[in-house]
């Protein structure tokens, strides 16, 4: 059994934090050395991937130190525990057992006589051929009709890591042609959105999947009820256009309004489950369950290299233990999560919630405060129009942060121009290599406002292409790294505490159960 104790109170920490601007990276990245860095500061990852960690602030002093506080801190050991079933999530209680979606690496987990890997294995299948039987016209609509569109209705993990995932896919599968349905979000209680997205829709022809693995979630359930609505004032049997994926134990999956419950359990968090029918059944719908399958294999051989326990062949540990040494060590606030490429527009946004959400903690897995900071702030947009925006602060602003770039070699759709003897792909990824070394190398100019002091670390994660299975990598990548970071910092990655007390006072002010500042608020917002 490993030992679970608070990140300062191990030896390698303190170590590690002798090691505090060791290396210059500006020194580093420039002439012959730099050229020999990125050669050599590069690790494998699945599906063709390579996370490329030259213009990070390491050499082999501060690798080794990782190295030390990666096998002091037993992270391997903790996520093997993870894997083969132990109650990691102490906070509810609950295994964590997303892994288990997308590949066995451990022991079988069983829980009531029931193999959860096969439970996962049987809810993809229930997936899966629902969405063949969509497709082939054996689930149609009420006039025999062929869906075209589906909806999602779900926020936070029911939203934003399916939306990332089909925005990434959606021209990959069509330039591949996989492409099945158009896939459409609802997530806000906004009305505007769900009125939005309905108008933009053509009832008659959409599923409606209402996912949340509570089934109690106030903005979920306003969603569902408003498309119920327009649904039935469009003369339509809502109860033929929907399905749902929800828990076993949730309050949506003992109604018999839906075509089908696709069912998650609570070993899996909101914000993983991804990999779940939460992702499963709209990417199936999408782009066919063959496309979902190759997500989760990218994610499978990900996690294999996880487990390995040399921090140098473990991309997810080894990103992990860098962002520990950029937080703890060198101080820095947040992190920027920069994907050159379109496909990933929302990817920064489910990488916030998984990390945020997971790391966003002050108190340890045992309830105690820690003395030093955790999880970093996450943001992010995708470059070029990143380079166009923010930028300016990541270069001459006063805080240092550590940057996360992700580039492929080739465009999904292959569609693009020669102009000025050089194609928009070309100028994409020109952008980014251009961007890593100005960071860490800057310029020097007597004109101070025009200096550009360099310093500020990278990494890159190179593909040849974003296809579906280097995107299940990417995913896991990200998961993993958070996983580890958690387990570092002492962490319980798995619960949420910190969403409950804005929830428990929106009801107070719609009860109108309010005082003081509350009450004030609620009239000033005519409530
Ligand atoms: O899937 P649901 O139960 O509807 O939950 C949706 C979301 O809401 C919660 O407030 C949590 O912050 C998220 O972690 C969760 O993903």
């Amino acid at each position: 059994m490993a030992t679970w104790k608070n990140l300062d109170t191990l030896a390698s920490y303190s170590e590690l934090k002798d090691l505090k601007d060791h290396v210059n990276i500006a020194e580093a990245m420039s002439g012959e050395q730099g050229a020999e860095r990125v050669k050599k500061y590069s690790t494998p990852m699945a599906a063709g991937l390579a996370y490329n960690y030259a213009a990070k602030e390491v050499d082999e002093t501060v690798l080794d130190a990782l190295s030390k506080l990666a096998d002091e801190a037993e992270l391997v050991e903790k996520f093997k525990e993870l894997y083969n079933g132990a109650v990691i999530n102490t906070g509810e209680k609950r295994m964590v057992l997303h892994h288990l979606a997308r590949t066995q690496l451990g022991d079988p987990v069983v829980v009531d006589g029931v193999d959860k890997r096969e439970f996962y294995l049987a809810q993809q299948k229930k997936a899966a051929d629902f969405a063949d039987k969509v497709h082939s016209g054996e689930i149609t609509n009420e006039n025999g009709e062929k869906f075209t569109t589906v909806v999602q209705i779900g926020i936070g993990g029911s939203d934003l890591g399916p939306r990332a995932l089909y925005i990434a896919l959606e021209n990959w599968a069509k330039a591949n042609n996989t492409f099945k349905m158009e896939a459409k979000f609802i997530s806000n209680v906004d009305p505007d959105d769900a009125a939005a997205v309905l108008a933009s829709a053509d009832l008659a022809h959409s599923l409606f999947i209402v996912v949340s693995k509570s089934g109690t979630t106030l903005e979920t359930l306003t969603n569902e009820a408003f498309v119920k609505d327009a649904l039935t004032k469009a003369g339509l049997n809502p109860s033929r256009h929907m399905l749902a994926v929800t828990s076993e134990t949730s309050p949506l999956a003992k109604s018999d309004e839906y075509l089908t419950a696709i069912f998650m359990d609570d070993y899996i968090g909101g914000r993983y489950s991804s990999v779940s029918g939460v992702g499963g059944a709209i990417l199936s719908l999408a782009f066919g369950p063959d496309v979902f399958a190759a997500i989760l294999d990218g994610a499978a051989e990900e996690d294999k290299l996880a487990a390995n326990k040399n921090i140098l062949e473990n991309p997810d540990m080894l990103d992990a233990l860098i962002g520990v040494y950029e937080r703890n060590v060198q101080g820095y606030p947040s992190t920027a999560v920069l994907p050159y490429s379109q496909a990933l527009s929302r990817f920064p946004a489910h990488l916030q919630q998984c990390d945020m959400e997971s790391n966003g903690k002050s108190v340890n897995r045992f309830g105690e405060p820690v003395d030093y900071v955790t999880g970093p702030v996450i943001f992010g947009e995708p470059g070029t129009n990143g380079q166009h925006s923010f930028y300016q602060l990541l270069h001459q602003g006063t805080n240092i942060v550590p940057l996360q770039f992700i580039g492929f070699k080739k465009s999904q759709l292959g569609v693009d121009v020669d102009i000025e003897n050089s194609t928009s792909q070309q100028k994409l990824c020109a952008n980014v290599a251009a961007q890593i070394v100005a960071f860490a190398c800057g310029k020097k100019d007597e004109n101070l406002n025009k200096n550009f002091k360099g310093g500020r670390p990278s990494s890159i994660i190179v593909g040849e292409e974003l296809t579906p299975k280097a995107l299940g990598a990417l995913l896991a990548h990200f998961e993993n790294k958070i996983m580890f970071q958690g387990f570092v910092w002492n962490l319980n990655s798995f619960d949420q505490e910190g969403v409950q007390l804005g929830k428990v006072l929106a009801k107070r002010v719609l009860a109108h159960d309010t005082d003081g500042a509350l009450k004030v608020y609620s009239d000033l917002l005519d409530i």
